[in-house]
């Protein structure tokens, strides 16, 4: 293995981490946060709701399974920063193209390995989630790491929904992976017409929808709710994304208007958010988040605790929400809100990730009932 130049990961509250740099050579900001997945890490690395995260991958061992091109859920890295315990070894996988570190590299990300990831993870458990700075390789200077760390501004108040999502609109076709074929397969003539507001989207979600015979078209975030109507959708779809949803006025504005319409509407992570302010709720910034694979979540409906996906670090403060809007999940770690459903319109949404990618598939059956909402509110075939 080369010899690898060293890195330097420094916190807000002055901790300062050294190991080695295993990207490219340069300098990073953001929110360091940490993800408990033990798996998926390129789906991680690739999930636009991180964008201007450091993000910490709490199993050690990252890279093992190199990478490829049907496990990214966007076009590419978007996480600010990374951090591992381990230095990559050499990959095995039948279904990669490509080395971890070469991927790093190819993808421009600035990366650290060989620090003390539990150590870090007790600080941003203990303290909260801290701004921070990765320079790796090049001239290397604490002092500055800590001030760059100290003098950026955060993500509380800001919209980066926008920054995230897609500059024209267009039409989404594939379904998800499959195992047969080591691919995924093409199908665009559903029976639900699905208008995907992007604002920072992840495939999966997209290939979720079109495995339940859906057409999606997807849209910019700013896309104006008329101009939305006006391609006769079945369902408006509210997307995942980075940043604070509060500043997103022009989304939480289209939301109600679909409410008004009466539309089916369904939203996911940033589109519950903002599903939960279009409400008149209000959200806050967590102390740490929700990053991971494995956390239970209970349907308060049904009784059931479903073992869920999640990437937050906003949340919907239930004591916000009207009366008109029922509480459907909440979180078994925190007791924070994890889905609400509106009584006076066909519009429901989820904190967590039910297009899991990666992470476990129990959430999945909320598709479906958008699809049963969608059903409803369709004319039968001859009448209008
Ligand atoms: N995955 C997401 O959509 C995240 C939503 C929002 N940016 C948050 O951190 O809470």
């Amino acid at each position: 293995m080369p010899s690898l130049k060293p890195a330097l990961l420094a916190l807000a509250d002055g901790s300062v981490f050294k190991g080695v740099s295993i990207g490219v050579t340069g300098q990073t900001v953001g929110e360091v946060v940490f993800n408990t997945a033990m798996t998926g890490y390129q789906e991680i690395l690739t999930d636009a709701s991180y964008l201007e995260q450091i993000v910490t991958l709490t199993y050690p061992h990252i890279g093992n399974v190199g990478s490829n091109d049907l496990d990214a859920e966007s076009g590419r890295v978007q996480i600010a920063g990374l951090v591992v315990r381990e230095v990559p070894r050499p990959h095995s996988s039948w279904r990669s193209t490509l080395d971890f570190s070469e991927y790093l590299k190819q993808q421009n990300v600035v990366a650290i390995a060989g620090i003390d990831t539990r150590r870090l993870t007790r600080i941003l458990r203990e303290k909260g989630a801290q701004n921070g700075c990765i320079v790796a390789g090049g001239r290397i200077s604490e002092a500055a790491a800590l001030k760059k760390a100290q003098a950026w501004g955060g993500l509380k108040g800001k919209d980066l929904a926008q920054l995230a999502s897609t500059d024209k609109a267009y039409v989404w076709d594939r379904s998800t992976w499959r195992l047969e074929t080591d691919e995924d397969a093409e199908s665009g003539d559903g029976r639900f017409h699905v208008v995907a507001y992007d604002f920072g989207v992840k495939t999966n979600i997209l290939r979720m929808f079109v495995d339940r015979g859906c057409r999606v078209t997807v849209v910019p975030a700013r896309t104006r709710a008329a101009d939305v109507m006006r391609r006769k959708p079945d369902g408006v779809f509210l997307s995942n994304g980075p940043g604070d949803p509060e500043p997103c006025d022009y989304a939480i504005d289209a939301a109600r208007y679909f409410i008004k319409k009466q539309l089916p509407l369904f939203g996911i992570c940033l589109g519950h958010q903002i599903l939960g302010l279009a409400a008149g709720g209000k959200t806050s910034k967590m102390k740490f988040g929700h990053h991971g694979a494995n956390h239970p979540v209970q349907d308060l409906e049904s009784g059931r605790v479903l073992i869920t996906s999640q990437n937050h670090g906003f949340a919907v403060d239930e004591a916000s929400l009207p009366d008109d809007v029922t509480i459907t999940h909440r979180s078994l770690f925190d007791g924070s809100n994890q889905g609400l459903a509106l009584s006076n319109a066909p519009a429901f949404s989820f904190q967590g990730h039910p297009e899991a990618s990666p992470g476990p598939h129990d959430v999945g059956y909320l598709f479906d009932r958008f699809i049963q909402l969608m059903e409803a509110g369709k004319p039968e075939p001859g009448k209008s």
